[in-house]
């Protein structure tokens, strides 16, 4: 039994989005000019892990070649298990315009040892996997390591977004540590352990249809927003332990395990373009009006997975980030707005611009297509009279998921008793200051 040891403070990474890697733990172990060799040196198998049809056109083709201690194929039968409060399957679960606010997601008691699949709830989403299309929004809360554990889900890519306690991620590519104010992407298909050293808890969205990339800049020119570089891949990282190694895959929405003799973190070398990644939210170059109005948040956007409609997304990773607010004669917090796509809000640290409070870390919100929202009553009122110096906001970093399906909620988003069922009234008190008589100077 060997490992190759590494401390997770001391992590290496590949750096940069969407690039080719070779990596190697052992000097030599990646064939050179060529995929599957004879035979492997050291005595490896070779194994390809597609992320994209292989026709794909070549901008878009995803694949990595692994050579490992052995095959993955090298385990038991498939067996269902229950898949507790994972839904992927939103056919029959409940549609409303309401507009949803949640408080934090409840910590487990010190008591439960819930691992990080086991603490997924899936709060709202749309479609279904089979055929490629919809995405569902999870929050996990967990307070322990997978231990022996593998997890992979077929079904779709996974953005994790942490917002309390750092998740020591092991992948068959190697290691991501993900602190909040980091995010990261694991593909489908890829084996991934969680650690943690306490209570940890945040956001998952996942896409069906297709793979996360950058968003296009337009006029904003070659470089802004997430630049390329800041996007950080593990490096070869692997074990050999002969132990027995407990697999979970998702798979159309359905949790199936099956038992291995062998630590599926045996990946001595690897090289291809299909790989996790993580990013630091802090190094966003966020743009911003700086004359006057308050531009839609696309400007904000991280990632996005896009629909066969140019520009419209199956979901958007959108940040608001610190930033300096200047714009003149303008109403800077977020407009009252109806939107065509759903916006799932969450929060990693601090307070949000358009709510005076109640939208707190760890929680969430949705407004629905064409559901009506904006600032609450007290931030409208303080805002509509506050002095335009430039201001620069640090108080927090909000995220939203936007997404152009309708989303459903779960029983557990709805019955939740974090579901604060008097959010509507935040905007009740909002009144009339209508005077034909009295106009701006
Ligand atoms: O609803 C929200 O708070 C998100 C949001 C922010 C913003 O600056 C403009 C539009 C929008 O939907
Ligand atoms: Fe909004």
């Amino acid at each position: 039994m060997s490992t190759t040891s590494t401390k997770w403070t001391d992590l290496k990474y590949n750096v940069g989005f969407g690039n080719h890697f070779a990596s190697e733990a052992l000097e030599g172990a990646l064939p050179a000019h060529m995929n599957n060799p004879q035979q492997c040196n050291y005595g490896l198998y070779c194994e390809q892990l597609s992320g994209t049809a292989f026709t794909l056109p070549r901008h878009s083709n995803q694949r990595t070649w692994f050579y490992r201690i052995l095959p993955p194929v090298l385990h038991e039968q498939y067996k269902e298990i229950n898949n507790g409060d994972i839904v992927n399957d939103f056919s029959d679960q409940t549609l409303t315009p309401q507009q949803l606010r949640w408080q934090p997601m409840a910590l487990p008691k010190n008591t439960d040892k819930i691992d990080f699949i086991q603490g997924w709830h899936t709060m709202a989403g749309a479609g279904e996997p089979t055929m490629k299309a919809g995405m569902a929004v999870h929050m996990y809360a967990a307070n322990v390591s997978m231990g022996d554990k593998a997890f992979y889900n077929s079904d779709g890519d996974l953005l994790i977004v942490p917002q309390q306690g750092a998740l020591k991620i092991t992948t068959e590519m190697g290691k991501l540590l993900v602190s909040p104010h980091e995010i990261c992407v694991i593909q489908r298909g890829i084996r991934f352990n969680v650690e943690v050293d306490g209570p940890v808890r945040g956001y998952i969205l996942e896409v069906y249809n297709r793979h996360f990339v950058l968003p296009d800049l337009g006029p904003i020119g070659a470089n802004g927003l997430a630049n390329p570089r800041d996007f950080e891949s593990p490096v070869a990282w692997y074990e050999d332990r002969d132990v027995d190694y407990t697999i979970v895959g998702k798979f159309g929405g359905k949790l199936f395990t099956a038992q291995m003799k062998h630590s599926p973190f045996d990946v001595v070398a690897w090289h291809g373009n299909y790989v996790p990644y993580k990013y630091n939210l802090d190094h966003f170059c966020t743009m911003n009006s700086v004359n006057y109005d308050h531009p839609d948040p696309s400007i904000y956007t991280v990632l996005t997975c896009q629909t066969d409609e140019p520009g419209c997304a199956v979901a958007d990773f959108v940040i608001f980030p610190p930033r300096w607010m200047v714009q003149e004669k303008t109403f800077r917090p977020p407009y009252y707005h109806r939107n065509c796509m759903s916006e799932f809000m969450g929060m990693i640290y601090g307070h949000y611009d358009a709510k005076a409070e109640g939208f707190v870390p760890g929680g969430a919100s949705l407004h629905s297509v064409d559901s009506a929202h904006g600032p609450d009553a007290t931030t409208f009122e303080n805002a509509s009279k506050a002095d335009l110096k430039p201001f620069y906001f640090d108080g927090g970093l909000a995220f939203m998921f936007e997404s152009s399906y309708l989303m459903k909620l779960t029983k557990y988003g709805l019955n939740c008793p974090q579901n604060e069922k008097d959010y509507w009234k935040c905007w009740q008190p909002l009144t009339k200051h209508f005077n034909p008589l009295k106009k701006n100077p």
